[in-house]
């Protein structure tokens, strides 16, 4: 059997780094650093990637990778004493060989489960016993699944609190032309303005500065239309009611070490997210937070991208 079509398969990945490849028979890909269990590349089935990742991205630790799928656990953005975006998306996890079932259409699916767990030297810096289950499925329409499994193993009773994002930064073609679909109305923090909290115009989201901000208790489903490219993003998610959506635009893009000045104008972070309410676990009870990835053409309606029919649609 050619390499082509192993559909799991561990390799190398820049400077050394371990990675996991998942095929589809139709083609489509995606891959996996254990490095942050971030997934760097999404492809459809013509090859053509789907997720931002800078030319510039640093793949060494303790750096996160600037792209891609970070995970945010067990804290996001600076909301705590933990470093920022928490410590999940710079530990190396492992290939879990023996998970416990997950009763979702994902096992059918090609797909791998990692797992982190801490050691005595993480615990010193966050004081809980955890086991976090991440499952990446890749499903024959091309679309990607991430399902996070966090299960509190403290031994001595002790809850555990987290806030979570799957700070998803997707590829488009020009910032300028890109709208977000789902999140008007919306009540949202903005970080850019101390947090404060406003309320989302009636309109669909377009971009033509740099935007920061936690939409609190959104919809399952969220759409990313590119205009250009004709292509519409949806995001589905469960057990993740808020949606970061972050651009830092041209000034903050050049503060950036890993960046290409222009790199904010061919990405998007959208970011299903646990932040307004903090997640609560008691010892030994688990929590689920997923998403789910589809690109599709975009329709045409007199000249308009045609959102309903992305976000009514199955
Ligand atoms: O540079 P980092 O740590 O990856 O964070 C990038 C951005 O991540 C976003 O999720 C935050 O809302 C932003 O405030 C932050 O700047």
């Amino acid at each position: 059997m050619s390499s082509e079509r192993v559909p799991v398969e561990l390799c190398k990945g820049v400077n050394g780094l371990e990675k996991v490849i998942l095929r589809d028979v139709r083609g489509s890909s995606a891959e996996v650093y254990l490095y942050g269990g971030h997934v760097t590349s999404w492809k459809n089935d013509h090859g053509e990637e789907l997720l931002f990742v800078s030319s510039k991205a640093i793949f060494k630790p303790p750096k996160a990778i600037r792209g891609g799928i970070p995970i945010c656990f067990p804290q996001f953005s600076n909301l705590g004493s933990l470093e920022q975006h928490g410590f999940a998306r710079n530990k190396f996890w492992s290939i879990d060989t023996d998970p416990p079932p997950l009763s979702t259409s994902s096992s059918s699916k090609v797909h791998i489960d990692l797992i982190l767990r801490p050691s005595d030297e993480d615990m010193k810096i966050w004081l809980n016993s955890y086991e976090f289950r991440l499952r990446i499925a890749l499903g024959p329409g091309g679309d990607l699944t991430l399902t996070s499994r966090v299960r509190n193993t403290n031994t001595d009773g002790r809850p555990f609190r987290f806030t979570f994002a799957y700070h998803t930064y997707f590829s488009v073609s020009d910032i300028s032309e890109v709208r977000v679909e789902g999140l008007e109305t919306h009540d949202y923090l903005d970080n850019l303005q101390n947090r404060e909290r406003f309320t989302e115009q009636g309109d669909a989201i377009t971009f033509e500065s740099e935007v920061d901000k936690i939409y609190l208790s959104t919809p399952t489903k969220i759409a990313i239309l590119d205009h250009e490219k004709k292509r519409t993003f949806v995001i589905r998610k469960d057990g993740l009611p808020d949606a970061v959506v972050w651009n830092p635009w041209d000034k903050k893009a050049k503060a950036m070490a890993d960046f290409v000045d222009d790199d904010y104008k061919h990405m998007l972070c959208v970011e299903a997210a646990a932040i307004e309410k903090p997640i609560t676990l008691k010892p030994g009870e688990e929590w689920r937070g997923i998403q789910e990835l589809s690109a599709v053409p975009s329709s045409y309606c007199s000249g308009q991208l045609d959102p309903q029919r992305v976000l009514q649609g199955s």
